[in-house]
């Protein structure tokens, strides 16, 4: 499958325009675009980054980090996801970087998301949903999810997330409204971050593949 990321993160170097601050997201497929993303450095001015891992390769290759504070608003945003359905709304946080993907996400005026085919669902949420909570709501977030959906919510043990923060993995989720379903989640104290992205979905989707196809 990793051939497949590849191909993806190799594509979305298509929507590079010179001059562009690349808002980045996280992931192995991510991993793909900022190595093409090094071998082109020179025509973008630099990357807002969704996680330390992001950033690290980045810097690796030389690409300068920026605060998201000091550039404003972003013209694109490339990013991968867990799954995603034919409105191109996503689960995305996998990789617990959820919470910054979606404040780039919001703040870019385009969101190209890069899969692979497995990641293609009819219905979002066999891939249990992530959920970034505050550490001392963890019990409270988890009754309150089991009591308002029916799904089963599992402590990521052991992962803190670059905001300090942990993760409930949602099981056996029925999201028959995702929209309904990211707003019911985020309105429980607590919740940070919900890794449903319906309201604010991708804009292109690039499935990897040979030639990559685009949604
Ligand atoms: O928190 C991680 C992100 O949402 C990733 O974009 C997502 O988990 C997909 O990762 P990968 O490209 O490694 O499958």
């Amino acid at each position: 499958m990793s051939e497949a990321k590849r191909l993806a993160g190799e594509k979305a170097i298509d929507y590079i325009e010179d001059g562009m601050i690349v808002g980045v997201g996280t992931g192995s497929t991510v991993a793909y675009f900022i190595d093409a993303l090094g071998r082109i450095k020179d025509r973008i001015r630099g990357a807002v980054s969704s996680s330390q891992q992001s950033t690290q390769r980045l810097q690796m290759h030389g690409i300068e980090v920026l605060d998201l504070n000091a550039t404003g608003p972003l013209s694109l945003y490339v990013d991968g996801a867990d799954e995603c359905d034919p409105h191109k709304r996503l689960i995305k946080g996998g990789g617990a970087a959820l919470t910054r993907e979606k404040i780039i996400a919001e703040a870019s005026e385009k969101f190209v998301c890069i899969i692979d085919p497995a990641k293609r669902v009819d219905v979002l949420g066999r891939f249990p949903l992530p959920v970034e909570v505050i550490p001392m709501a963890r019990s409270l977030v988890a009754r309150q999810i089991l009591a308002k959906t029916g799904g089963h919510p599992v402590w990521r043990d052991g992962v803190v997330t670059d905001n300090g923060n942990v993760v409930l993995d949602v099981h056996n989720l029925s999201i028959t409204d995702p929209v309904a379903m990211e707003a019911l989640l985020n309105q429980i104290p607590g919740v940070v971050s919900v890794g449903l992205f319906a309201r604010r979905p991708a804009d292109v989707v690039i499935v990897g593949g040979e030639p990559p196809l685009v949604l």
